[in-house]
């Protein structure tokens, strides 16, 4: 379980070299389901290297053992374990378990949307959301598998039908997402990318996600802005055409995710403003009935400690917000929706 002690270096820090070395006086157990994959193999390496975490359990329905098998021989101090999908497996895999990453399921091929993956990607979500709730309910759950959307959803009903929801520590990842719209922002205009942080909002797929550049000191016009924007909602796309079927983002997403759990491990060892952004049970739209949002969320000890609110935005980026709640509405409803007729064994 946690620890509240402090460590001082960032895996992804400017001293990241140093921070390999760093001594770590944490117990943090971190899981990943689905740890074998484009994104798992990768994001497993970063938890390896991060301090931090003192316990790594890797779990796939193929090659667990051997992932952790491989990782388990770089030298930080973290314990590593590999798991096979039987029942004591999983049970003992997820057993205190601090932080449970998921990005087990499917990618796209080219033409297909995120919401193209929901038939494959719910039922595998589902499934694991019932381990965790059985085994850690009281874990923070990070939801990589697409579509964003509708797996935090699907997550979040199977917790409620357990008995064991807290809107606090269940995060849609959309980290990549402000990774992507810094990146590209230093692109155009010359600038360290390090030094960027653009606010996104919304969701996790196509015009749900809605970047605030007018909160960021940069301006765009025209062509350049309408540009910006769409490569920042469209980032995933332009990866997947690049991979030419063969896969979807793998290493930037398992650098963003492995940035959300450094922060989630922070905050719990007593670090303060911690702030990333997620998807999240939300009240900034219930009003118009969308439950859950994106946006910058102060991390905690118990997971979220303060949802922030969108702020003040120019008209056209109000323009997208609107685009954007109406998708947003329609995912949420047919993950909840499907959660609910689709209980499962
Ligand atoms: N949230 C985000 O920003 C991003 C999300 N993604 C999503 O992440 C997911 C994974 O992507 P990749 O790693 O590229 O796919 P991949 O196919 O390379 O890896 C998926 C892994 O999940 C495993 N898996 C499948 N069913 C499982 C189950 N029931 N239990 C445990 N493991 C299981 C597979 O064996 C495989 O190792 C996709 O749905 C993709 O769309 C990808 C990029 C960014
Ligand atoms: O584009 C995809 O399917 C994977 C993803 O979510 C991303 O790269 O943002």
């Amino acid at each position: 379980m946690f620890a509240a002690r402090q460590v001082t270096r960032s895996v992804f820090g400017a001293a990241s070299r140093r921070a390999f070395s760093a001594t770590a006086f944490n117990a943090s157990k971190v899981v990943v389901l689905g740890s074998a994959g484009g994104i798992g193999q990768p994001l497993s390496l970063l938890l390896k290297l991060n301090p931090r975490v003192s316990e790594l359990a890797l779990y796939d329905i193929v090659l667990g053992p051997g992932v952790a098998a491989d990782i388990s021989h770089i030298n930080t101090k973290s314990n590593v374990k590999g798991y096979t999908p039987d029942p004591a497996g999983i049970k003992e895999c997820l057993t205190g378990a601090d932080i449970v990453l998921i990005p087990a399921g499917v990618p796209r091929k080219p033409g297909m949307t995120r919401d193209d993956l929901f038939n494959t990607n719910a039922s595998i979500v589902r499934e694991l959301a019932k381990s965790c709730a059985d085994h850690c309910p009281d874990a923070n759950i990070l939801v990589i598998s697409n579509p964003v959307n509708s797996t935090v959803p699907i997550t979040a009903e199977v917790f409620k039908s357990k008995g064991v929801y807290n809107p606090k520590k269940l995060f849609g990842v959309t980290t990549l997402d402000v990774v992507r719209a810094s990146r590209f922002i230093s692109q155009v205009k010359g600038t360290d990318p390090a030094n960027e942080n653009i606010t996104v909002i919304g969701g996790h797929s196509g015009a749900t996600i809605v970047p605030l550049l007018s909160q960021s000191g940069h301006s765009l016009e025209g062509k350049e802005r309408d540009d910006y924007i769409h490569r920042v909602q469209f980032g995933g796309d332009e990866v997947v055409a690049a991979k030419d079927g063969k896969g979807s983002a793998t290493l930037s997403m398992a650098m963003a995710g492995a940035r959300f759990a450094e922060s989630l491990l922070k905050a719990a060892q007593g670090q303060k403003n911690v702030v990333e952004p997620t998807f999240v049970d939300s009240p900034l739209y219930k009003d118009q009935g969308v439950t859950y949002f994106a946006s910058n969320v102060t991390l905690g000890p118990n997971g979220v400690e303060e949802i922030h609110p969108v702020g003040k935005i120019s008209e056209f980026e109000q323009g997208l917000l609107d685009k954007c709640l109406v998708d947003l509405k329609g995912n949420i409803e047919k993950g909840e929706k499907w959660a609910q007729e689709n209980p499962g064994k």
